[in-house]
């Protein structure tokens, strides 16, 4: 049976803005308040998915989420017509209306912990939406996460599909920013990695002081639990806390995995040694894995997390890896540097290519955080919802479509305006037809 990884990217939405709303991410912060360009933000989304198609890679797309949340508004206090909750919530509580119009949903590896059938106990591809609790505009997203993960993968015979973890910070999860796969084929099983940030049942693990640990160990283990994963398949590494208070919000800021190769920063993991063996040792009915570290000495980490090395999207092509990195990747000299290295030592990773995700990475959103990855049987590919799988025909229409419906300024200050927001309904309406997403969203509801 032929199995494929596709990469389904979030397609970013009209409302596309830099609000500063996620503490310990230094892009999000340090951007907070300029202008954005949503239309340049979802053409730069469009076609980093050309190109990843162009390399072989089948693609998928996730829609955007309706923002503002008025229903979130209302639940906190805010009252009257749509237009009164909005104005008022604006101009009452900026912070609370800002985070309620974030087009976060974009980032896709934070959409849902995906594990494959190839690695379950009932053969299903299981699919845990994140709860993504730390961040208040985050926490808002699973609900219709996991409505449309349905709508994307609608057969029981194949999909099982999980709420979200409980809603406490006991339980912090971040979906696949912090997950990982390792296998010789994307058919057959392999090892599951899942990197967090704290023990919350466990104060005597060691913590970060300065930022949030955004994924629990406890979240981990549910979702592994939940997704019938052998124990003896699963690996769970704590990240390095120094890291974290250095702006390394996710895993994904820090290593990267495919196939049998790990990606990774020497001040990655809390016990480098220990998770290298972990790993190793799950994978011995497998075979051998391929540490590819990046020291200190090489890539001081502040350059690391400024250009996203890590945050690429290592993929197979052919025999040999790709990294599909972002052009910051290009400019930061010591990265640079030792990409140009890489290629041509004897390692898995012999090309890399660059891309222009610059809109999402000024909110600290880079090439792998735009995407979830869903390893598929072809039976299970043919279960998929087909309007939500891409070929360049679909890819040209939404580019039609952004180009048509999104603007190419917006200042958090528009964000309330009722034009702007019948524009976005007007759009999300179209693209739920596109997608044969059916009325999934609360304004065709009412
Ligand atoms: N995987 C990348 C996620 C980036 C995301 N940024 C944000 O939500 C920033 C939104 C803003 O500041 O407007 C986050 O931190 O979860």
């Amino acid at each position: 049976m032929n199995h494929q990884e596709f990469n389904f990217d979030g397609l970013v939405g009209p409302n596309h803005n830099y609000a500063g709303l996620s503490f310990g991410n230094v892009a999000s912060t340090g951007n907070a308040n300029s202008p954005s360009n949503p239309q340049q933000a979802a053409l730069q989304g469009l076609q980093k998915m050309r190109k990843l198609m162009a390399l072989g890679i089948p693609q998928g797309v996730l829609a955007p989420q309706q923002r503002p949340h008025v229903q979130a508004l209302r639940s906190l206090g805010f009252s009257g017509s749509d237009d009164n909750v909005l104005t008022t919530a604006q101009q009452q509580a900026p912070a609370i209306f800002n985070a309620c119009v974030s087009a976060s949903s974009m980032w896709t590896a934070n959409a849902a912990t995906v594990s494959p059938s190839a690695d379950t106990a009932d053969a299903k591809v299981h699919f845990s939406p994140a709860n993504l609790i730390n961040k208040f505009h985050r926490s808002l997203e699973h609900p219709f996460t996991e409505s449309l993960l349905r709508r994307v993968f609608p057969s029981e015979q194949h999909f099982s599909h999980h709420h979200a973890l409980p809603m406490s910070d006991h339980f912090g999860d971040e979906g696949a920013a912090n997950h990982t796969r390792f296998c010789n084929r994307y058919g057959e099983a392999g090892v599951e990695f899942f990197v967090y940030g704290k023990a919350a049942f466990d104060s005597r693990q060691p913590q970060p002081q300065k930022y949030p640990a955004r994924q629990t160990l406890e979240a981990s283990q549910a979702i592994a639990r939940r997704h019938g994963l052998a124990p003896s398949q699963t690996v769970f590494a704590q990240q390095n806390p120094a890291a974290i208070d250095a702006g390394v919000f996710h895993n994904d800021v820090i290593s990267v995995g495919n196939g049998n190769a790990l990606f990774y920063h020497e001040l990655a993991f809390a016990d480098e040694a220990k998770t290298l063996a972990d790993l190793q040792q799950a994978f011995d009915p497998f075979g051998t894995l391929d540490f590819i570290k990046v020291a200190t000495a090489q890539v001081p980490l502040q350059d690391a997390i400024s250009s996203y090395l890590f945050n690429t999207q290592l993929i197979s092509v052919g025999d040999h890896m790709a990294l599909v990195a972002p052009t910051e990747c290009e400019q930061t000299d010591s990265v640079h540097r030792y990409l140009s290295d890489l290629v041509t030592h004897s390692s898995s990773i012999q090309q890399v290519e660059y891309i222009d995700v610059k809109q999402s990475m000024r909110n600290g959103g880079g090439p792998a955080c735009l995407r979830l990855r869903v390893v598929l049987s072809e039976q299970e590919q043919a279960a998929v919802n087909q309007a939500c799988i891409m070929d360049e025909a679909k890819i040209t229409a939404l580019e039609g479509w952004v180009k048509e419906h999104y603007r190419d300024r917006v200042d958090v200050a528009d964000l309330a305006d009722t034009a702007f927001i019948q524009e976005c309904h007007t759009a999300l309406d179209e693209l739920s037809r596109l997608l044969q997403l059916g009325s999934i969203y609360p304004f065709q509801q009412s």
